[in-house]
């Protein structure tokens, strides 16, 4: 943009530069004297390319901006801007911009942030990065000094931004965007094109970490997981009920594609068959949210034998859900609190056989199912926490243990080890002290750790984790789904003006206001056993959430259909409440 004229060409950060001064050499924006001029062709760059013509705001939610891609442009333009900025806050680690709906249908796409050690956008930024995209394209150059000023971020600092996108047709365009963002700064930008989210999230911290994680490139994502997989794995493919073949539902989203990138790179110890590949539309009928939340199996799937094994990935491929058809048609779901309970059992067992001492804790949120919790608590004997949803909540408090556990119930999750366990269980691998067997489970743990990306929930490592654990106790599904009986549960969304309205506290289980609401929620939840409701704004789709379960599938339906009907009335409801989904009256419970 340089060559357009005059304007867009005066004032860039090299001036900054010879404009230093003081003892320390540092450029910080008050010393910058053209820094004013810079900033206008950041503006003059966002008035000409990436305007903003959708009125209203938006806000950073529960997985950053998301929205029809069309109204998307001049936000991804000014999360480049942040981007950078955070880059040189943090004296040049490298960020991550992520392009990407998720679990959303084809027309919507989306915006996040990744911190440097993989994180989620700190918060006080995500409310930074709300109060940037919401300015009109004249205040843009004030609110991007205000950043600066406020967050006291070193202008000419280096930064580097990594960019990642999922496979919506969209996202390349976008993509583009976030890129002219960054250069708008004089940052530098590496896009790395179509990824899983989970992929961007390793290469930040790999880069961090200057490969101390991994190294980071694709190649060195794919080589970290499939050697740990195999290593464990050896040549023993089939044990007891477990047999290698798996069917692999991609959302036809970029999971299915680089699921395939898996399969070019590993032996044959895992027979995967992709369906749902790209030939459709993202996310429509399939993919990890559909078969979560409709509680039936996804469209497209080839014809297979009763009891099949099924993975479910969603869009972006960081959630994943196992079901299976039985004998009898009827639909079983192992969902994310299955995979919570599996893994934290199999890592219990490893910890005993080591025979170290770790402490484990499990997180959840509210969606979690009552029995899940009960089994964890009471069978397995490990700490559970609740939090709000999101994974940041999540990865947060599982920070807490040597062990941390966390799975949302749609199969957004991973487990995370402190620097104390690793270093416990490295040494347990070379201690002479130990007898062989012990050894030999200590290094079979740390393989596990090297299995799992730590950094957030990746549905493809989580599905080797589980096929890993699932060999080691020679279990087909079956055997898994017998470990305890979830209790019925169902979620519907309602349509309101506006949304925000309800406010919950008690991560998010209980109802603040609309005033009443809560009082309605307990009384209905009271007239059935073993029920539990509670209702959430969404962060990430325009709707209110219900959230019911109780001992019996018609006590669910009605407690469910209830409580929505609760909102609609309470909380400023748009056209009808919804009804119940008519399939779950049939469904295995
Ligand atoms: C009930 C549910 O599954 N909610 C999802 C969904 O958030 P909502 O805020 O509920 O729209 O998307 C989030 C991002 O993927 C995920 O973290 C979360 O668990
Ligand atoms: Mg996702």
């Amino acid at each position: 943009f340089r060559q357009r004229g005059d304007r867009f060409a005066t004032g860039c950060l090299c001036c900054c530069r010879e404009k230093t001064s003081g003892n320390s050499g540092k450029i910080v924006w008050k010393l910058c004297v053209k820094m004013s001029v810079n900033l206008r062709t950041v503006y003059a760059f966002a008035r000409e390319m990436y305007p903003k013509k959708v009125k209203g705001d938006i806000q950073y939610g529960t997985a950053g901006f998301r929205t029809k891609a069309e109204n998307l442009d001049y936000v991804m333009y000014r999360m480049g801007l942040l981007a950078t900025l955070r880059s040189r806050l943090k004296d040049g680690a490298v960020i991550g911009v992520m392009i990407t709906a998720s679990h959303n249908p084809e027309p919507d796409n989306g915006v996040k942030l990744v911190d440097p050690l993989g994180e989620m956008l700190e918060a006080r930024w995500e409310k930074l990065a709300t109060r940037l995209v919401n300015v009109s394209d004249q205040e843009l150059e004030s609110e991007i000094a205000a950043v600066i000023r406020e967050e006291n971020v070193c202008i000419s600092a280096k930064s580097t931004v990594f960019v990642g996108m999922d496979n919506r047709y969209h996202s390349p365009r976008l993509l583009k965007a976030v890129c002219d963002g960054v250069v708008a700064l004089k940052g530098s930008v590496k896009d790395f094109g179509i990824l899983t989210t989970p992929m961007l999230h390793y290469l930040v911290v790999a880069a961090n970490t200057r490969g101390g994680y991994g190294v980071p490139t694709e190649e060195g994502y794919y080589k970290k997981i499939i050697t740990a997989f195999q290593n464990i794995r050896g040549t023993t493919y089939t044990r007891g009920n477990y047999t290698n073949r798996v069917y692999f539902d991609g959302a036809n989203g970029v999971g299915a594609r680089k699921m395939l990138q898996f399969l070019k790179r590993m032996d044959s110890g895992l027979d995967v068959v992709v369906f749902n590949s790209g030939e459709g539309k993202i996310n429509h009928e399939c993919g990890a949210d559909y078969v979560k939340v409709q509680q039936k199996a996804p469209a497209g799937m080839p014809e297979i034998e009763a009891n099949g094994r099924c993975v479910s990935v969603d869009g972006d491929a960081d959630r994943v859900v196992y079901f299976f058809t039985d004998e009898n048609n009827c639909f079983h779901l192992l969902d994310g609190d299955r995979i919570a309970t599996l893994v934290a059992d199999y890592l219990m067992e490893l910890v005993r056989a080591c025979n170290i001492n770790l402490r484990m804790g499990l997180v959840q949120t509210a969606y979690a199912n009552g029995a899940s919790t009960d089994y964890i608590e009471h069978q397995l004997r490990v700490p559970v926490a609740c939090v709000p949803t999101g994974v940041k909540h999540l990865h947060h408090k599982a920070l807490e243990y040597d062990i941390g556990v966390y799975f949302e119930a749609n199969g957004h999750g991973t487990v995370i080890f402190s620097q104390n366990a690793k270093e416990i269980i490295k040494k347990a691998a070379e201690d002479e002290n130990l007898n062989e067997e012990q050894r030999s489970a200590a290094k079979t743990f740390l393989q596990i750790i090297d299995l799992i990306n730590e950094t957030v929930g990746d549905a493809i490592s989580d599905m080797l984790l589980v096929e890993t654990v699932l060999l080691a106790k020679g279990w087909c599904l079956k055997d898994w789904v017998n470990t305890y009986a979830d209790l019925p549960n169902l979620q519907l969304k309602v349509s309101v003006a506006d949304r925000n309205v309800i406010t919950t506290t008690d991560a998010e289980r209980i109802c603040v206001t609309p005033e009443g609401l809560q009082e309605e929620i307990n009384s209905l939840v009271a007239k059935y056993p073993r029920a539990r409701a509670f209702v959430r704004p969404s962060g990430t789709e325009d709707v209110v959430r219900v959230y019911a379960e109780a001992e019996s599938k018609e006590d669910t339906a009605v407690l469910a259909h209830e409580v929505a009907a609760a909102v609609h009335r309470l909380a400023g409801g748009v056209g009808n409440p919804p009804e119940i989904p008519r399939q779950f009256l049939n469904s295995h419970y």
